[in-house]
């Protein structure tokens, strides 16, 4: 596949900060060493995440001139309704806040508590969603998603064999729904095959279990199949993602990734009883039906943007931008996990700080260690993400990682190559990287806001005069 240039001009800038090594020092200790505590101002290339971070084209902001903002009724709820019928083939839409707002009601309306719901790998807020309601996440995901170094092009598929162990051993009943990711945000941003996806539909037919999508990357996914499936080299992106969706009942979306805004989300779906209980749910946590928590504007320049995200050069490029920060670290030695997804580069922290016990936080300190190098903020997916299961221990999940994650249409390649430097030194150097400890954890999605020291000092000063073993004194400090 050839890469393509940006296929659009750059019309509106935003100046970014150079900062010092004194001053990221600074910053990163005034972190607490977790990066979602940075200040923006003190990031130069910003790739904690690609969620509303992307920037929007002139279409969306006239679509935002244009908002509806009636508290009930606006128009611009009717523009996302007929974006979503039109681009994802379902008739009824419930707008939220965002991805999470949508799980929170899914999960209430479809979950009896004591019930299991099967999904291809956890998400963080999905699973926390899941529980809350009295439900249990089940893993069915392949093996090969928990190995960095397979290179299965379809790493986000169900494992067909453990999704049948599962109802045979708990019950068709008992089984809420099956949750099916596209793509794979924990996995690195891995493709689901239309394959698998029938294969899963079947067997939910077959039991008569309701089958739901997290369709957050859904766009970037529909490209995985055309490039990687055989038979749909010929088909749009557009038109694969409207045949994946023809195979699930309804869908969670956080607008924030593939429908390229800044806040949104949304329920759709094809039961009217669903979107009825929905309605039900929304007025009491998010807003009227017909805006979710949203702006009339948020909806417009959403339905907008759902529809830009289907292109398919845009998606070419996107995708192909992700795999050439990939091939720039490979090539250098740098463990990822490969083959590179659809949404970041995904550090193998385990084996690129191989003297590090999962325990000492190998993770959290590789991604503050690369701010420290460059600037670059880069977000943990490991043993601090997994956080404790329901017996207070920390789960150890087989993926220790850092996330380099690319916003949309935002970054060029001359700021990957910053990143791909930033990360080949801190490479050459690992050896003299220690681990971390908490000195301060958060009891729920611990990852956005606990806090953090070194355990272990270093040799040559990568985290050198800012605390050696022990607490970090100064983000106690801080926190009180
Ligand atoms: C796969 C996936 N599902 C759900 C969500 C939740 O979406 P939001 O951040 O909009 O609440 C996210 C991001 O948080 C995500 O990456
Ligand atoms: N969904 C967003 C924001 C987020 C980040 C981490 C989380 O665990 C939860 C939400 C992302 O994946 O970047």
């Amino acid at each position: 596949m050839a890469a393509i240039a940006e296929p659009y001009r750059i019309k509106m800038v935003e100046p970014i900060t150079l900062t010092t090594r004194a001053q990221r020092e600074e910053a990163i200790r005034a972190a607490g060493y977790n990066t979602f505590l940075l200040r923006s101002d003190d990031v130069y290339i910003d790739l904690l995440t690609d969620s509303g971070t992307s920037a929007m084209s002139d279409r969306q902001w006239s679509a935002l001139m244009l908002g509806d903002e009636a508290y009930a009724g606006a128009r611009s709820f009717d523009h996302l309704v007929a974006a979503v019928r039109d681009n994802y083939g379902f008739p009824y839409v419930c707008p939220t806040h965002q991805g999470r707002g949508a799980e929170h009601l899914i999960s209430k309306i479809l979950i009896r508590p004591g019930q299991h719901v099967p999904g291809n790998m956890y998400f963080t807020t999905t699973r926390l969603h899941q529980e809350l309601a009295g439900g249990t996440f089940h893993d069915v995901i392949i093996d090969e998603a928990h190995d960095p170094g397979s290179l299965h092009p379809f790493k986000g598929n169900i494992d067909i064999g453990k999704l049948e162990a599962l109802v045979a051993k708990v019950g068709a009943e008992n089984i809420a729904y099956v949750n099916v990711a596209v793509t794979v945000n924990m996995a690195g941003g891995q493709p689901v095959s239309m394959e698998n996806l029938r294969a899963v539909r079947e067997v939910c037919d077959r039991h008569g279990i309701i089958l739901w999508s997290d369709a957050t990357r859904l766009a970037e996914n529909a490209w995985f199949i055309k490039h990687r499936e055989p038979g749909y080299a010929d088909r749009s992106s557009a038109s694969i993602a409207r045949e994946m969706l023809s195979h699930v009942d309804g869908l969670t979306m956080s607008g924030k990734k593939d429908c390229l805004v800044n806040i949104g989300g949304f329920l759709a779906m094809r039961d009217e009883r669903i979107l009825l209980k929905a309605r039900e749910l929304v007025v009491v946590y998010e807003g009227m039906p017909t805006y979710g928590g949203l702006a009339g504007r948020d909806l417009d320049a959403m339905a907008v943007g759902l529809h830009e995200a289907l292109d398919d050069d845009y998606l070419t490029h996107r995708i192909g931008q992700v795999a050439y920060l990939g091939e720039r670290l490979s090539a250098a030695g740098v463990p990822i996990v490969r083959p590179t997804g659809g949404h970041a580069v995904f550090l193998d922290a385990a084996a690129f700080l191989d003297h590090l016990s999962q325990d000492e936080l190998p993770a959290q300190s590789l991604a503050a260690e690369i701010y420290l190098d460059s600037g670059v903020r880069a977000m943990e997916r490991g043993i601090v993400s997994a956080g404790r299961d329901d017996q207070g221990r920390n789960r150890h999940p087989k993926l220790e990682l850092v996330r380099l994650t690319i916003p949309r249409r935002v970054y060029t390649n001359s700021h990957m190559d910053v990143v791909a430097d930033s990360v080949i030194r801190v490479h050459e150097r690992r050896r003299d990287i220690g681990g971390l400890e908490f000195v301060y954890e958060s009891p729920t999605l611990r990852f956005f806001t606990s806090r953090f020291a070194p355990i272990a000092p270093d040799v040559d000063g990568s985290m050198a005069g800012l605390e050696r073993g022990g607490r970090d004194t100064a983000a106690l400090a801080a926190l009180a």
